[in-house]
């Protein structure tokens, strides 16, 4: 995203400016800033010990069946910038991706009891408003306002949703002109907006919005934010913003799609939570403008709705789940039944590129992969890696990356297999989430207790048979193999010297929880991988 001042260099803002925004723009709402700042200094000594405060944001808005834009457009947008979100509900709305069917205006005394049940008690950093639909309601939330003071207030001015529906009719001009704006730290009219707040000219360039951007000013908000997301004739998204001296352009690379429902408020949240973070204004709508954009680019191809207006994925994390977009499926214990573990010196004695190893593995009927890589440079395991997890998916096979958690996530992998020594299983599921696949090296019962605790989908025990490819290892035998199985409450991968001629006693070991065998040289240590792999897994299926 470009961001560039127009008129002059900015200067760097003050430390004290910089770290705590609210204390420093006294001004509106916050006319009576010293008693506040006290207030504040006082609240902070009160502050029970151990406990932190969060960076919090108030929304005043309407509510959105949709959920594309309004209260629940606000609560995703700070949530995805780690700010608290609380919410006064000022109209509830049946809308969608075609148009807004209905407005329920909520009543001047219960927007009041809302006000002054969140004011009074949760004390949020600044306050956001959204859709304001009538002038009773513009005047109740200024009272509030001004009884319980804030820190900064971002006021966006909405009065026609995208789709062109009335959300706040011409009655409610003057109460923001007359009394909310005043207070504002920062106004965020778009085109429409600017031009009704000024009487009803047409904004039709940037020069337009730069004057349309001063005129506002005058009726009395600290910095005006005028948005060009339907500025007809741009190729960029422009936003003009003005602090009263000043001139500046944020501009961002116009995304191409439909899914723009919401734009509007996530922007003016957003701008709302980075303030509550302690950012200055600019940072704020830099910061603001730069997730709109990236939110916007993740969602473009995303379907919601049959209308002309969807929403977008303020989190970024729809798609992870969406069916059509990756064959990526759960974890089954009955993946584990031919599990085939790369080992790179193999690869490299054989001369074999570890993808070639993959596919031919897949293609002997490999039902899991795990990338296994002790010497191989960080750069050339992921761009390696990349190409395996294309592999794998494109045959429905989960690809596991041993001990390389960053690896994983970089190559968007299905999940990790790590050993006892290597990060705990209960780390890895914190960093991975709930959906990637984590298995676990045990040799005993209370091993397999602790991997289960821990969030594990499986356990590999072993080594059962002694084996060349790990120095040093203790093996366990059919016995110990078969006491972690009865013990553990995960399914369980028997590891270590299999191959054709000894696998079969393993499988008919007959313990339920026996999923499977995960082998390396009776595969990778071979002419033909594809051969081999077939063939083990006959025996394999001959013995279940
Ligand atoms: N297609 C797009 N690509 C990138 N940014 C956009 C796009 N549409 C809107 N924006 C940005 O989203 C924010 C909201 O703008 P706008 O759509 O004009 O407001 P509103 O939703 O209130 O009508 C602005 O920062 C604008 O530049
Ligand atoms: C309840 C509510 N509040 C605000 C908007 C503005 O939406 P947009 O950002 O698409 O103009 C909306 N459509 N609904
Ligand atoms: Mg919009």
């Amino acid at each position: 995203m470009g961001f560039h001042v127009c008129s002059q260099a900015l200067s760097s803002a003050p430390i004290h400016h910089q770290f705590r925004y609210i204390h420093s723009i006294s001004r509106g709402v916050r006319r009576a800033g010293v008693s506040n700042l006290r207030a504040m200094q006082q609240e902070e000594e009160l502050k029970p010990p151990g406990r932190v405060r969060v960076p919090h944001v108030l929304t005043v808005a309407g509510s959105d069946s949709g959920a594309g834009a309004g209260i629940q457009a606000d609560m995703k947008a700070c949530a995805a910038r780690g700010v608290y979100c609380s919410t006064v509900v000022t109209a509830v709305t049946a809308q969608n991706t075609v148009g807004v069917q209905g407005v329920n205006i909520v009543t001047e005394e219960f927007v009041r009891e809302q006000l002054k049940s969140v004011l009074s008690d949760m004390r949020p950093d600044v306050v956001k408003t959204g859709m304001l639909p009538s002038p009773g309601i513009v005047k109740v939330l200024c009272q509030s306002l001004k009884e319980f003071q804030v820190g900064a207030l971002v006021v966006d001015p909405v009065m026609v949703s995208t789709s062109g529906d009335v959300l706040a009719g011409s009655s409610v001009l003057a109460s923001f002109r007359e009394e909310l704006l005043p207070l504002a730290d920062i106004v965020t009219p778009n085109l429409r907006e600017a031009s009704a707040l000024l009487g009803g000219a047409p904004l039709e360039t940037v020069a337009d919005m730069h004057s349309a951007a001063k005129s506002i000013h005058n009726i009395g908000p600290r910095n005006v934010l005028v948005k060009g997301g339907d500025l007809p004739s741009s190729s960029d998204a422009v936003d003009v913003l003005f602090d009263g001296k000043e001139f500046y352009e944020f501009r961002s690379t116009r995304v191409n799609t439909s899914n723009t429902h919401g734009t509007g408020c996530t922007l003016a949240s957003s701008i709302a939570a980075e303030l509550a973070r302690g950012s200055s204004v600019l940072s704020a709508i830099k910061i603001a403008k730069h997730y709109v954009e990236s939110a916007l680019d993740y969602s473009k191809d995303i379907l919601i709705g049959g209308g002309h207006q969807g929403p977008f994925d303020h989190l970024m994390k729809l798609k992870n789940s969406a069916p059509d977009l990756c064959a990526r499926r759960l974890f089954s214990p009955n993946d584990l039944l031919l599990y085939a573990v790369t080992d790179s010196r193999m690869n490299k004695k054989w001369g074999r590129s570890m993808r070639d190893a993959v596919k031919s593995a897949i293609e002997g009927g490999a039902t899991i992969v795990q990338l296994r890589e002790k010497d191989a440079d960080t750069r050339d395991f992921l761009e390696a890696a990349k190409t395996c997890v294309e592999i794998c998916r494109s045959h429905g096979v989960p690809l596991l990356i041993n001990d390389r958690i960053d690896i994983a996530l970089a190559c968007d992998a299905d999940g990790v297999h790590v050993g006892q020594s290597d990060m705990p299983a209960r780390v890895a599921r914190t960093i991975l989430g709930p959906d990637k696949i984590i298995g676990v090296s045990c040799k005993t019962p209370e091993q397999a207790e602790k991997a289960w605790i821990d969030g594990a989908d499986y356990i590999g025990c072993g080594g059962v048979y002694p084996t060349n490819t790990k120095e040093n290892n203790l093996t366990v035998g059919l016995d110990g193999l078969k006491t972690v199985c009865l013990e553990s409450k995960l399914p369980v991968v028997a590891i270590g010297g299999f191959g054709i001629s000894n696998v079969r006693p393993v499988m008919e070991l007959g313990v339920p929880n026996l999923k499977g065998v995960a082998v390396v040289s009776a595969l990778f240590d071979r002419e033909s991988v594809s051969t081999e792999t077939q063939n083990l897994l006959k025996v394999i299926i001959g013995s279940t």
